[in-house]
């Protein structure tokens, strides 16, 4: 089975303790998000996980196998951490027949990739004069070459248009459909909803969470039920009589916590009240995010202070 495990993993940079102690194993199938706030330690931990530095101690493998004892890796592992990393002067289909040709792949795969990340109409032009994004899929394109098992990528969907965005949620739900192990980190918690099953979360080295999507949100953030009205008094009532407790948010909706539309509609409807709107209140991965993050995050703003 081709997971990617990590145990007991620290790296220090100085009196600097990038990771710290952590463990998780990703599995294949699925695709797991890393997340984590700036300076948490996930390029740290890819860095380690692809042997581009050596942890201080414990391990990073990937079926097994350290990186750097993979027999011709790229068919095993792909992965993207740099978009800029392909040489400017070549053309973005030389940079790939560069890569196919030293780790006997191929070639065919070449013209394939071009084409899978929409690239194939650029591919004679020279790297310097590509978009961020069109570097991001030829990074993509790179990072899928060997016909991996394992893939990681470091914020795939950076410098990607809106339909780039849309193209990459369905390669990575593809790629994990495939049985393929897929590790993405990400900061854009919107689009990670759509793709991730799963999720690791570090904070200041440490692992915060390991976990499903869902039960993550679940854990931490309580859904409700979303209600307009054309009476707030009669709406205020009505819930109060059964124990509910109705919240105003400022732009004049009302949020009713720990329950659900059944339970609330009948009520509501039974006694009149006048309703514009009811809506179940389902948490998002962002408040949940935030929720365990807040205390975590190395470069969280401050609140403006009034002089
Ligand atoms: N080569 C290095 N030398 C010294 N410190 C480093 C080095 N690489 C990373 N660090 C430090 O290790 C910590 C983790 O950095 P890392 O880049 O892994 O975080 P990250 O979670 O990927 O952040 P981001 O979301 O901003 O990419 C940070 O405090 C960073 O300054």
């Amino acid at each position: 089975m081709t997971s990617i495990d990590v145990h007991d993993l620290t790296k220090e940079y100085g009196p600097r303790r990038a990771v710290d102690r952590i463990t998780f194993r990703v599995l294949p199938g699925r695709v797991t998000a890393f997340l984590g706030p700036n300076g948490a330690g996930k390029s740290t931990t890819l860095r380690l996980l692809l042997g581009l530095d050596r942890p201080t101690s414990g391990t990073a493998t990937l079926a097994g196998r350290s990186y750097t004892t993979l027999p011709d890796p790229l068919r095993h592992v792909g992965s993207l951490l740099d978009a800029q990393a392909a040489h400017g002067s070549r053309t973005g289909r030389d940079h790939l027949l560069a890569l196919a040709a030293s780790n006997r792949l191929p070639f065919r795969r070449v013209d394939r990739l071009l084409e899978e990340t929409g690239l194939a109409p650029a591919a004679r032009r020279r790297v310097k004069t590509y978009s961020l994004g069109m570097r991001q899929r030829l990074g993509i394109a790179a990072a899928l070459l060997g016909d991996p098992a394992v893939v990681l990528l470091d914020e795939p969907a950076n410098g990607l248009d809106p339909e780039g965005i849309v193209w990459i949620r369905g390669l990575l739900r593809r790629l994990a459909g495939e049985g393929r192990t897929v590790l993405v980190s990400s900061h854009l918690m919107n689009e990670t909803t759509s793709f991730a099953d799963h999720l690791v979360v570090l904070g200041r080295g440490r692992l915060l969470a390991d976990t499903p999507l869902r039960d993550f949100i679940d854990a931490r953030v309580h859904p409700g039920v979303r209600i307009r009205t054309t009476d707030p008094a009669a709406l205020k009532n009505e819930l109060a009589r059964h124990g509910h407790h109705a919240l105003q948010h400022p732009d004049g909706h009302w949020i009713v916590r720990h329950t659900r539309v059944d339970d609330i509609g009948p009520l509501v409807s039974a006694a009149g009240v006048p309703l514009l709107e009811l809506s179940a209140e389902e948490g998002t991965l962002e408040q949940a995010y935030l929720a365990l993050t807040a205390a975590d995050a190395e470069f969280a703003a401050r609140p403006h202070q009034e002089a």
